[in-house]
């Protein structure tokens, strides 16, 4: 049954959709220069707003914590510009002077944005900067439980855009979270992409919907420390991972897998930066408000600290401590430690040796972090190779803190709040998402034959009478004069 409340948030959907449309074709209008000057309104805007946002989100959530989401404000607004901004995105990206080959970008149109509550404000500043960027407008489907913050956040947007005077329209948001609302807009015909960030309920909603989505698989990041790694160095690494913004990023570590040589030697390590082994009374404790009863992960724990969860299920644990951590006898179902936690509880396993590391690291994979992330420690190069080379992942770090390795923080990965898990985790790409997975190229392509007289195609390809360069400008010129559209589509 349909109720008002729903018919009034799909009625919200079709004029959003409507406006944003009108919004995105003055945008597609707009050549590189331009674009490019409104998105950089965008980044300074959320840059400017990082921290107030940041505390907002925080407030609204309780997840994590206010300065690491300020952080990720900074990440999706000031080093996805420094990424994105000399890219080419509309009209001409690319000639390719002996192919005879021109690439031409081309806006996809309207993209719909499920934005998840871990990363409420990031994600929608960097789903912004990424749609606008490649000339389409977006709109936002927010996570109920983040409502506020991400939409005060599409209100600093809207701002920004009317400073670089183009329409407010083109970043807009559903003001009544629903799943009708939600599904009209992922079903609408005039949206020609999703981008699903978020839990695997809304990813798997998206993929459904008939229209082309973009998800996020999620993650269960095993970090593998090997024999000759620089123990301090991983542990700190691990620890500044796993603490940022109380492990929120599906990319954050979800289990320690120690080299059994090294093994006191990494429990001394994690010990001493605030690590505690639960055990016995309060380890089963803890298991027990892990999970919800269908399995997935409780939001009561979620990116909270080692003390809030502590004192929410009633254990003593030491003053200073900062991760909670299980010895774990196994991998899958009945060990609520082998899976994504998205909060400060890490299983911890002991192998024998780099080879057990590659199979105990594969079954976690499996176990619900198929194609997202690993990351190992290791100054072993050989070991380092033969580890990468057959794990189902997408990123594979070396040497880094996971969190930060994997959104482009701390590695040269493209600065993301969409992490492709590529197939073998139900994603359509394997990549950090970028304003280029938010665009056509239409291909022009010229005869390469034009005399068949004439000897070898390399011969024929430099005697061709097209002057691709000429053409370039003389397509570049016509956009230039309005004299041609791009199309939204
Ligand atoms: C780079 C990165 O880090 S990407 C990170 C993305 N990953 C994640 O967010 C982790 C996966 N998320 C989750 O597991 C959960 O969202 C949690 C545990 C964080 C929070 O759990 P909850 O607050 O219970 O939220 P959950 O996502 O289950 O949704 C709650 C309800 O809101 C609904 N909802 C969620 N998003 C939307 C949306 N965009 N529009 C309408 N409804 C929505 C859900 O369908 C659900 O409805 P139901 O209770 O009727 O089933």
């Amino acid at each position: 049954m349909i109720l008002d409340r729903d018919l009034a948030s799909i009625q919200e959907v079709r004029n959003l959709v409507e406006r944003a449309k009108k919004a995105q074709k003055q945008l597609a209008a707009l050549d590189q220069n331009q674009i490019d000057r409104v998105t950089e309104q965008l980044y300074l805007a959320g840059y400017d707003h990082a921290e107030a946002l940041g505390k907002l989100a925080n407030e609204e959530t309780g997840f994590g914590k206010w300065e690491d989401k300020m952080a990720k404000n900074i990440l999706a607004s000031k080093d996805l510009w420094e990424s994105i901004k000399s890219m080419k995105t509309i009209g001409i990206m690319e000639s390719i002077t002996e192919k005879k080959v021109v690439k031409i970008g081309v806006p996809m149109g309207l993209i719909a944005g499920l934005i998840p509550s871990t990363n409420p404000t990031s994600t929608v500043l960097y789903k912004a900067l990424i749609s606008i960027k490649a000339g389409n407008a977006l709109i936002v489907s927010p996570h109920p439980s983040a409502l506020n913050c991400i939409t005060e956040t599409v209100r600093v947007l809207q701002d920004a855009l009317e400073k670089a005077g183009v329409s407010r329209d083109l970043i807009s948001c559903i003001t009544k979270p629903t799943m009708e609302a939600t599904e009209a807009l992922m079903k609408h015909k005039d949206i020609n992409m999703i981008l699903a960030t978020g839990g695997t309920a809304m990813v798997k909603a998206a993929y459904s919907s008939g229209t082309p989505a973009l998800g996020v698989g999620p993650g269960n990041v095993p970090a593998f420390i090997e024999r000759s790694a620089d123990i301090e160095d991983a542990v700190e690494k691990i620890f500044r991972s796993k603490n940022f913004d109380y492990g929120t990023v599906c990319a954050s570590e979800q289990a320690i897998v120690v080299d059994a040589p090294i093994e006191q030697d990494v429990r001394k390590a994690v010990t001493q930066r605030g690590g505690y082994f639960l055990t016995g009374e309060a380890l089963e404790k803890v298991k027990r408000i892990m999970e919800r009863p269908n399995g997935a992960m409780n939001p009561a724990i979620v990116g909270r600290s080692a003390a809030y969860i502590a004192n929410l299920v009633g254990i003593e644990i030491p003053q200073g401590t900062t991760l909670l951590l299980s010895d774990e006898p196994g991998v899958g179902k009945e060990y609520p430690f082998s899976k994504e936690k998205l909060t400060q509880l890490m299983g911890f396993y002991v192998v024998k040796d780099w080879k057990e590391g590659c199979s105990l690291s594969y079954q976690l994979l499996e176990n619900g972090g198929l194609g997202h992330t690993l990351v190992i420690h290791s100054r072993d190069e050989k070991v380092i190779q033969a580890f990468a080379l057959e794990k189902p992942v997408s990123r594979f770090l070396v040497n880094t803190p996971s969190t930060h390795g994997a959104v482009g923080l701390s590695t040269g990965l493209a600065p993301s709040l969409t992490l492709g898990c590529g197939t073998v985790g139900g994603s359509a790409t394997s990549d950090n998402v970028t304003p280029l997975h938010l665009l056509n190229v239409r291909w022009m392509a010229y005869d390469l034959e034009m005399n068949q007289s004439l000897g070898t195609k390399a011969q024929r390809q430099a005697d061709a009478t097209v002057d691709i360069d000429q053409i370039c400008q003389q397509v570049m010129q016509a956009l230039q004069n309005k004299n041609i559209s791009l199309g939204g589509k």
